[in-house]
């Protein structure tokens, strides 16, 4: 698809395209920058990138594509400093998670240059955390603008799709109003529930006590910290709108919890739309037809099944250790389709198994 690409900022994203250009043969070479030596040296040795860069210089003029892919805060100074050396036949995207003033300082400093920013990520910042599958299925918004050549979008939309993610067209503003209320406001929701813990006086029995609604509310507040601080800052005008709204909507929550048929009537319109936010695996199987197996704790259990399913001609097409105890553990086994799960079954049950 391109011959060669350029990376700027080898971390969790930059990292992640990487790894799917060259997983997917959609670049003859992938080179990469970061000013961090240590992200750069980890970029090449994961095999995000086929040569690395320590300097931005003439090595630019040479790439089809540049992908910015450092910290928002740092997208318009890096975006001048490849500018100086970047020929004009070069098509430019970066993939921050902001997008107005983005857009805004890049078009007129790289003449084919168009926002994107793929909803997909993690609270693990960096490049040993990058994966192809995290760009998976995820949806990957693309801001063209009034300059914007038809073609140059229909390029990166291409690139997208062959990522294995699905493009969508969203003007900057309206993008940045968008995420503020489904990835900006729950990143500074997460900062806030830790802030309400740590200020207690009983901080260490409540983070003893915290268990998953805790932890899933707040995982976000995991990530790199100048990553997100950059996020929230750039798109401080709509998040404090979104804020506003959510403080409205929680006096309205504690108000009604002395009138709880109200309440329960705003739960369930909670569980309804939660509960029909679309499923999105993040995986490289569409489909899966799972069999949870009980392993003794004995040496060659693993060898054991995986090998009567070979010589049965049943293949494995995903594996996970599920738990570990003294006793034993349990395995799940992915299977293609349904028939062969059963063919898995029947063999592992035969030699004595217990399946479920
Ligand atoms: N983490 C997520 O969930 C997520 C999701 C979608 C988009 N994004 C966006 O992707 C971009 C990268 O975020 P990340 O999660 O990969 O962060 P990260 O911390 O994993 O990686 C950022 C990398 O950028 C490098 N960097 C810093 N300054 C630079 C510069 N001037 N030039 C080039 N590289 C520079 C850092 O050394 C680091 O290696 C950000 O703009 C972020 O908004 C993040
Ligand atoms: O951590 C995740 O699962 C994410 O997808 C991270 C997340 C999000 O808020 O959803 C964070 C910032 C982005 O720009 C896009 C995605």
């Amino acid at each position: 698809m391109f011959a060669r690409v350029g990376i700027f900022g080898t971390g969790l994203l930059g990292g992640s395209v990487g790894l799917g250009l060259r997983e997917r043969f959609l670049a003859e070479e992938v080179v990469a920058y970061d000013p961090d030596p240590t992200a750069l040296e980890a970029a090449l040795a994961l095999g995000a990138a086929d040569r690395i860069e320590t300097r931005l210089g003439p090595w630019i003029a040479e790439l089809d594509l540049g992908v910015l892919a450092a910290p928002v805060g740092a997208l318009e100074a890096l975006g001048r400093e490849v500018a100086r050396h970047a020929a004009p036949t070069t098509l430019w995207t970066d993939v921050g998670s902001v997008k107005a003033p983005v857009v805004a300082a890049l078009e007129p400093l790289l003449p084919r240059f168009v926002g994107g920013h793929p909803m997909a990520g993690s609270e693990r910042a960096g490049v040993e955390n990058a994966h192809a599958g995290l760009l998976q299925n995820a949806a990957w918004i693309l801001t063209p603008s009034r300059r914007t050549a038809a073609e140059d979008l229909k390029q990166l939309e291409r690139l997208v799709e062959a990522l294995g993610a699905y493009p969508l067209l969203v003007a900057p503003e309206l993008h940045d109003r968008l995420v503020a209320r489904v990835s900006h406001l729950p990143y500074l929701l997460a900062v806030a529930l830790n802030r309400i813990v740590d200020a207690d006086p009983n901080r260490e029995t409540l983070m003893f006590l915290a268990a998953g609604g805790f932890r899933d509310l707040t995982r976000v507040a995991s990530g790199s910290p100048r990553m997100s601080r950059d996020m929230v800052v750039a798109n401080r005008a709509a998040l404090r709108e979104a804020a506003r709204d959510l403080k409205a909507v929680l006096d309205e929550l504690v108000a009604v919890l002395d009138e709880p048929e109200r309440l329960l009537e705003l739960a369930q319109e909670a569980k309804r739309l939660r509960d029909g936010l679309p499923v999105v695996r993040r995986s490289l199987l569409p489909v899966q037809h799972d069999l949870v197996v009980a392993v003794p704790d004995r040496p060659g259990e693993l060898a054991r099944i995986t090998s009567a399913l070979g010589e049965a001609g049943v293949n494995i097409k995903d594996i996970e250790v599920l738990n570990v105890r003294d006793e034993g553990g349990a395995i799940r086994l992915g299977f293609v389709s349904a028939e062969e799960k059963q063919a898995g079954r029947r063999v592992l049950e035969s030699i004595g198994y217990r399946t479920r």
